[in-house]
């Protein structure tokens, strides 16, 4: 199984999008693309020489563009769509197993859903009955990525497979919680650089489920598309900062620790080997408050430039991967980073170690009846453990850093995310077959 985390070989042929070439593409597999933005690493293939699916263009016909051609395999090592760059559009779906269904049922919808997955991934049509949508296009660097929620493991019978990571999050004072949008049995990402194809996958997706699951929530996000700026950098959110820069990368030797279950010898089930934990947090960003702040005290309020993302520390020099210098002072003694910004506060050396891979989609759900947007952000944050990654950090922003009286969490879900299928199997199988 190719582990989509750790390149080879890179070759970087056009700014901000390095392109390689990987002698271990499988058969029939004509190309490798490699795509790094916000410390988000993960392989991406060209489907042209790859499998021949409804958008294979006829002779004479427009090629795809190339964002339509990128493919990202299904069958790797850990599941698609979180070393994935991050794409453009988002859908998050919790299901509920509906009164009669147990364990079978489960296992019968993660083996339907992983085969539309890995066929929707491909580029080519669902299996039965789909519906067009995508028809056209390409598969547009799709992802689906599937997890169990708490409630899962009673429900199925599963009790004694549940790890202990997943044990409720605590309660944060600040959490504003609705219940009807959090938590879920089953839960699942799409990501698609084409908001058709995220949309056929989501449709489909639903339909597999049948009578086995309902929908118990869904979120829709967005990232900028790719090719929507000339100067790469990483992703901005709805507040206008740069989001993403310390993010840890792939290519750090504590990476797999920090966000991996490793494959044996810790304390999660076997089923677990090679997974990831999930934090999902609907953020609601309070923009009328936010957008009175000037430039500067908004600024101040993370500690980094809004234009370019570097560290206040660097006065009016440095770019955004400039190391921050939490010393450093002004002539009237004055720490440049605050006391309380939010990039100060956050670090993985403020929190004994605590670390996360964020890859966040933004959300905006129109306006309230007072004109008050109803946006933000879809906090998504992966670590090998809950309790050594989010919770600690969000201990800390519970007892207020700058950025809190800005934003309101409104919804929550914790997920465990099992490691990649192998071909010819589905995700979840040692869970469920175990
Ligand atoms: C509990 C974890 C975190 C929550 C919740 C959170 C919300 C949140 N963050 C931003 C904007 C930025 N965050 C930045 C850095 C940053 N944030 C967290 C954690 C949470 N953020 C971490 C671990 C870090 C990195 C710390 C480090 O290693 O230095 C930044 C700075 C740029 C960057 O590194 O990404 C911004 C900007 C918003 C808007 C938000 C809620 C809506
Ligand atoms: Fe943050």
């Amino acid at each position: 199984m190719a582990d989509q985390s750790l390149p080879k070989a890179r070759t970087p042929a056009t700014p901000g999008l390095p392109d390689t070439e990987d002698t271990t593409a499988p058969a029939g597999v004509s190309r490798r693309r490699l795509l790094t933005t916000a410390g988000a690493t993960g392989l991406v293939l060209g489907a042209a020489g790859g499998a021949a699916g409804y958008a294979a263009a006829p002779s004479g016909a427009t090629p795809l563009a190339s964002l339509g051609e990128e493919r990202v395999p299904f069958h790797v090592k850990h599941q698609p769509g979180i070393t994935t760059p991050a794409q453009a559009r988002g859908h998050l779906v919790a299901f509920d197993l509906t009164a009669g269904a147990g364990r079978k049922e489960a296992a019968a919808l993660l083996r339907r859903w992983s085969d539309t997955a890995r066929r929707l991934m491909a580029g080519e049509p669902a299996a039965s009955g789909d519906t067009d949508v995508a028809r056209d296009a390409g598969p547009s660097s799709l992802t689906v990525t599937f997890g169990f929620g708490h409630s899962f493991f009673a429900r199925t019978g599963l009790e004694k497979q549940r790890p202990v990571s997943l044990d409720p999050l605590p309660d944060f004072s600040s959490d504003r919680l609705d219940k009807n949008r959090s938590n879920g049995d089953l839960w699942v990402q799409i990501g698609a650089n084409d908001a058709l194809v995220a949309f056929h996958a989501l449709r489909a997706l639903q339909k597999d489920a049948g009578s086995a699951a309902r929908v118990r929530w869904q979120m829709n996000g967005f990232n900028r598309s790719p090719g929507a700026t000339a100067h790469p950098m990483t992703v901005r959110n709805l507040m206008g900062q740069v989001d993403g820069t310390r993010n840890p990368k792939p290519t750090e030797s504590d990476f797999d620790r920090r966000i991996w279950v490793p494959e044996s010898g810790g304390s999660d089930p076997a089923w677990m080997a090679n997974g990831s934990y999930v934090v999902v947090r609907r953020i609601r960003m309070l923009l009328d408050d936010w957008e009175e702040l000037s430039a500067r005290e908004q600024e101040a309020v993370i500690g980094r430039r809004k234009s370019d993302g570097a560290p206040l520390s660097a006065l009016s020099g440095g770019g955004e991967t400039t190391e921050m210098d939490l010393e450093k002072t002004d002539a009237d003694g004055n720490l440049l980073v605050p006391i309380n910004a939010h990039a100060r506060i956050t670090r993985p050396d403020q929190n004994g170690g605590a670390a996360m891979l964020r890859r966040p989609f933004s959300y905006h759900d129109g306006f309230d009846a007072d004109g008050v947007p109803d946006a933000g952000l879809l906090f998504i944050c992966w670590q090998a453990d809950p309790l050594r990654g989010f919770v600690p950090v969000q201990r800390k922003l519970d007892r207020g850093d700058a950025l809190s009286a800005f934003v309101r969490h409104e919804a929550s879900g914790l997920f465990a995310v099992p490691g990649g299928a192998a071909e010819g199997e589905y995700v979840g199988q040692r869970l469920l077959e175990g």
